[in-house]
């Protein structure tokens, strides 16, 4: 990706401060944010301003350093259990990326491991993991990349929801990043990305990420990803995901489960792209995985236009799951996971 000097950042760790971009501002405006306190992290999170799950848990993990930069705790213990309870308070932002709550467990555990150290020195190595965990996830999806990049050809239409391009993590995002890698490499591949209603990740941010990468995208709305598909028109789908479950079931944003059926019965591969700190194996199945409910006025009164009368019963599950049966492939930094899924995750988390 030689053009990714230019691609927008999410997450900036700018001047010994947390600087994102607020992604609820997209497209009209680029406009970065400092985030000063745990309360800030959290709206963020909460809010959207952020999204995406490895970039959640970026942010949360800069977040919990930043609430306790200042700590003037006079022991180990009475600063850990400052450190766990912004810890908690930074998971009850939002239940369903597990990359949420592994960062934050990350994060907990390096202050463990250091806790014979000084406070300062405590503080410095809460930071430094908060900088690997950024760049980590930057070489996953970079590998996430190359290896979905083995499964489509030059010329290939794929068709996408929601967004997990660079914005939703450290840079190149998953299923985006084979995009951009195949543009580098001069292929012809085109995209067909759904706008992912009630909050529209696909419309505002996907489509504006390939726009500036000079990718050729075609905006639909998620009700017309069943007619294109008949029309012969789409060679692959790929998704981002929040977690896959021991099993691989796999859940992402409301629509993903639908879009897998209709690939399915299209005979069309359906490809979840995740690093593997998406991958829960304390969650044996998806049906343990807790789907996020949101405000009503996202779906009756979105982006301030009321379309729905006042009063109306509202359901607005913010992700659904895909059974592991309709999934083509889960494909990860560490290799491509086939059925069946729970032994291959079992041998792909060894790697
Ligand atoms: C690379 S993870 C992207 C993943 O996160 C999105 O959810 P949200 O926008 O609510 O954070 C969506 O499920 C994407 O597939």
């Amino acid at each position: 990706m030689d053009n990714s000097q230019d691609c927008v950042l999410s997450i900036k760790w700018e001047n010994d401060n947390l600087v994102i971009l607020d992604q609820t501002k997209l497209p009209e405006k680029v406009e970065y944010i400092t985030l000063q306190t745990i309360e800030e992290v959290w709206d963020a999170i909460y809010k959207l301003k952020v999204r995406g799950a490895p970039a959640i848990g970026i942010v949360a993990a800069y977040g919990l350093y930043i609430s306790v930069r200042n700590s003037k705790a006079a022991d180990f213990e009475s600063f850990y259990q400052e450190l766990r309870k912004n810890s908690d308070y930074v998971a009850s932002s939002r239940p369903t990326a597990v990359n949420l709550f592994w960062a934050l467990k990350r994060m907990e555990k390096r202050a463990l491991d250091s806790k014979n150290k000084t406070l300062e020195e405590i503080k410095m190595d809460l930071l430094n993991e908060a900088h690997a965990i950024r760049d980590e996830d930057e070489a996953m999806c970079k590998s996430i990349g190359e290896n979905l990049l083995t499964l489509l050809k030059d010329g290939m239409t794929i068709l996408t929801h929601c967004n997990a391009g660079g914005l939703a993590t450290a840079r190149y995002g998953t299923a985006l990043s084979p995009i951009f890698l195949a543009k580098d490499k001069g292929w012809n591949i085109k995209v067909f990305a759904d706008e992912t209603r009630p909050l529209l990740q696909g419309a505002r941010l996907t489509v504006w990420e390939l726009m500036q990468y000079g990718v050729d995208v075609t905006l639909i709305c998620d009700n017309m990803a069943a007619h294109v598909m008949s029309k012969g028109w789409i060679d692959a789908v790929i998704t981002g995901c929040d977690r896959v479950a021991a099993n691989g079931d796999a859940a992402n944003k409301i629509g993903t489960y639908g879009l897998a059926v209709l690939a399915k019965a299209h005979n069309i591969p359906f490809y979840i792209a995740a690093p593997s700190s998406t991958i829960d194996i304390d969650t044996p199945d998806g049906g343990k995985i807790v789907i996020e409910e949101r405000s009503e006025e996202e779906v009756s009164c979105g982006f301030g236009k009321r379309t729905a009368p006042i009063g109306v019963k509202v359901y607005n599950p913010a992700f659904d799951v895909t059974p592991n049966h309709l999934i083509t492939a889960i494909v990860t930094e560490k290799g491509i996971l086939r059925p069946p899924y729970k032994e291959a995750i079992e041998i792909i988390l060894k790697k």
